[in-house]
């Protein structure tokens, strides 16, 4: 029924004030009045219409996508949008695009990595859209090591120019995105030498194609490296192949921040660590974050709503069947991914203000955080997109058969989602730098070096060592200090296991190769205690309405404890907790299930996703499920007639040989 809604009983239930829930996931009222009326607009202005994009080609869809990034633009000029409001239209019009990367990566890298000259050039002409960006990094043979890179960059002092080229095909860029076709320019990452001598990777601005005529310039092959996982999905984006036969840049194109090349040809390092040319990846990862509790709540908003409207089973006395949700199998699946949703907003929110406190202090020449917002942001963004892929595609399955369809939403969600796994760093390759700044932080201890921020338990190593919980009943792992202390113990004791382990190899890095999956387990048991403990920061703050923080505290109990109850092999083997306490988590956590049962809709409601945004039959805000999806099936391009194109040609006289034969 049209104008019904469906789930009303359901959000009557809710025991906690929605609309104050929504501020907190927004992060304030001001971010939740911004996101609200950006996606608003973008929900009711037709030119932003994108539920056919699995039925279109690729060249119709890539047209499709250039119009979109084209409109927007114009509209964020015409009603005058602020940074903010306009960052927001772009991610509300949801369709990966050259955009993404010019914004997100492009742009940072000028403005990380370039010189107060270099920002005063190019940063009006890359924010008015004078010129097209993209990160140039990966090649054909290369992507996680950076220091692989083959592209060279050599300085010809008789002309005062970069001669940028490919030597091998392997050193083909490969990958970057809005390349293929859009961008104007791009960061190029390569080998920079002076001299006969390589100086290893360095950012360079490079002019691609001319702004006349849109052609590639002299000495660059480029073009888009072809169709990717799933119909529609990132294939709106032109990922690309750029070759280079020895194309002249002038000098003051090299980002020179963090070093410089002089007028004679000199290298000139400046007192800023080497690593900051790797600073735009710290930057995006931490971006990365933030989005995976969007992409995550967004499936885990369809998989609630859906589970609410589906009924199987258990029909008596002439009621209706039972709705899904009300398994406790169903329960047990959803619920522990709707408190990670939240988990990775907070962890999110505090990774921001990480990395903006990182920013701040390079201003001032203090590097001393740079390790740790290294090691955070590659762990935590391996630990939350890698959870969030699976996330996904276990919200596929609890919508049933219903989930596989296109219009679920979920599939080209997934499509989308998950080379977050992969770019932007391989999310083992980062846990095993996790790994090793935790490595490095246990080797540093017996000198007096006091370990701070997300390290700072180790500096209680001893005591971590010999702790026991003291859990005695279900309730008492509602207790934060419970759960922190059991988290800290298990992460403590892997990693100290690894540094003994490692202490015997005679070559530390021979003995890292050896025993990387059990640093990359222990990587991943600090990740999920830095989740955990920011969840529980987060409940320290004053939080208003009505039975928010009551919510929050059971969701954060729901992400720790299922997290204990996931990996409960590694609290008993590093002897953290008892067998009994293990069973008593698991006690506790059905408790908290049955308290977030009544709240499940209130709390995907909070996310405030327009059904625009969702592009989900299952998730409608309505609940209004069944008459939607049988009308979307005859949308379909195969219904338009009766009988199929390819029918009359090859089925009719296959048909008819088969009769023939049996007649025979
Ligand atoms: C339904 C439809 C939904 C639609 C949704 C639509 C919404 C839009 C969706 C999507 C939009 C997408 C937008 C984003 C697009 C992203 C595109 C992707 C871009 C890319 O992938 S760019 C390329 C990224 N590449 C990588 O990440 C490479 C990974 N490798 C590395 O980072 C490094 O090589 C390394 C870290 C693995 C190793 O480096 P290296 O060998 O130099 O280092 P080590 O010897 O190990 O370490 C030396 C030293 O340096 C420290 N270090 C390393 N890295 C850093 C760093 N980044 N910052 C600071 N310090 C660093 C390291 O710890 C060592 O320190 P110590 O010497 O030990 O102290
Ligand atoms: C959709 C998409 C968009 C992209 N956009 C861009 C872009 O805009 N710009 C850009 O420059 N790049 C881009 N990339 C490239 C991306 O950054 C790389 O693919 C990524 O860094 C992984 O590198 P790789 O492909 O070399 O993987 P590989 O390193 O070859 O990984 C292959 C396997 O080897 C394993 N492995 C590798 N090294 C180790 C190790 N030391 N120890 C243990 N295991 C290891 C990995 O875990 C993985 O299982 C994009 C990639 C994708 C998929």
């Amino acid at each position: 029924m049209e104008g019904v809604d469906h789930l009303a009983f359901e959000r009557n239930k809710a025991q906690f004030d929605v609309d104050a829930m929504k501020i907190v996931w927004a992060g304030s009222s001001h971010a939740l009045e911004v996101s609200d009326r950006m996606s608003r607009l973008v929900a009711s202005d037709p030119a932003f219409r994108k539920d056919n994009r699995a039925m279109l080609g690729r060249k119709e869809l890539f047209k499709n996508t250039l119009r979109k990034a084209a409109y927007a633009l114009k509209r964020i000029i015409e009603l005058r949008l602020s940074e903010e409001e306009a960052s927001m239209l772009r991610s509300f019009v949801d369709e990966p695009a050259f955009t993404d990367l010019h914004w997100g990566m492009f742009v940072p890298a000028i403005k990380g990595q370039g010189t107060e000259e270099q920002l005063k050039k190019w940063l009006p002409l890359a924010q008015k859209m004078q010129i097209i960006g993209c990160y140039a990094q990966t090649e054909l043979g290369h992507g996680s090591n950076v220091q692989g890179l083959e592209t060279t960059v050599t300085f010809d002092p008789k002309t005062d120019e970069f001669v940028i080229h490919s030597p091998t095909l392997t050193s083909s860029k490969w990958w970057p995105g809005g390349l293929g076709k859009i961008s104007t320019h791009a960061v190029v990452y390569g080998r920079l030498i002076t001299d006969g001598q390589d100086h290893g990777v360095h950012g360079f601005i490079v002019q691609l194609r001319s702004l006349d005529d849109h052609l590639p310039l002299p000495g660059i092959t480029v073009g888009d490296i072809g169709m990717k996982f799933g119909n529609g999905a990132y294939n709106t984006m032109d990922n690309g192949v750029l070759r280079f036969d020895h194309v002249r840049i002038p000098r003051d194109q090299m980002l020179m921040r963090v070093s410089r090349v002089t007028r004679e040809g000199k290298y000139v390092q400046s007192n800023v660590p080497r690593q900051l040319v790797y600073g735009t990846m710290v930057y995006v990862r931490q971006t990365i974050v933030s989005d995976a509790s969007t992409a995550l709540s967004r499936a885990v908003c369809i998989a609630t709503r859906y589970s609410a409207v589906r009924r199987q089973f258990g029909a008596t006395g002439g009621n209706p069947e039972s709705q899904v949700i009300d398994y406790k199998t169903q329960q047990a699946r959803l619920f522990p991914l709707l408190a990670s949703a939240y988990a990775f907003r907070f962890v999110g929110e505090w990774l921001k203000w990480l990395y903006t406190d990182v920013m701040t202090r390079l201003q001032a020449n203090d590097f001393s955080t740079l390790p740790e917002a290294h090691a955070c942001t590659a762990g935590l963004k391996s630990l939350t997109t890698s959870a969030t892929s699976d996330g996904i595609e276990e919200c596929r399955k609890l919508c049933g058969g219903h989930g596989y369809l296109c219009s679920s939403g979920l599939p080209e969600l997934f499509a989308v989602y998950v080379p977050t796994c992969t770019y932007e760093g391989d999310n083992i390759v980062l846990l095993l730098q996790v790994a090793r700044h935790l490595m490095k932080t246990i080797s540093q201890l017996g000198s007096g070096k006091k370990p701070v921020g997300t390290v700072a338990y180790m500096g209680r190593v001893e005591q971590l060592m010999e702790s026991r919980s003291d859990v005695q009943k279900a309730e008492d792992w509602l207790n934060p200090s419970a759960v922190l202390g059991a988290f800290e113990a298990r992460a403590a004791r892997k990693s100290v296991a690894c540094a003994k382990n490692l202490s015997k190899f005679s070559n530390p890095e021979e003995g890292f190769l050896e025993l990387s999956n059990d640093l990359v387990e222990a990587a991943r048991a600090h990740c999920q205690l830095i989740v955990v403990s920011k969840f529980i920061d987060k409940l320290q703050q004053d939080i208003p309405g009505k039975g928010v923080k009551q919510l929050l505290e059971v969701l954060c109990s729901i992400y720790a404890l299922f997290h204990l109850h996931k990996h409960l092999g590694d609290f008993l083997s590093t002897g953290c907790i008892t067998s009994k306490q293990g069973s008593l988590a698991n006690d506790q956590l059905r408790s908290l299930y049955s308290q977030v049962r009544p709240n499940a809709i209130g709390l995907v409601d909070a996310f405030n996703y327009t059904d625009h945004y969702l592009s989900s039959i299952l998730g409608r805000y309505d609940g209004n499920v069944y008459p939607k999806l049988y009308e979307e099936a005859w949308k379909d391009p195969l219904n338009d007639s009766v009988i199929p194109d390819g029918f009359q040609e090859y089925i009719r006289p296959m048909l008819k040989q088969q009769l023939r034969n049996a007649r025979l």
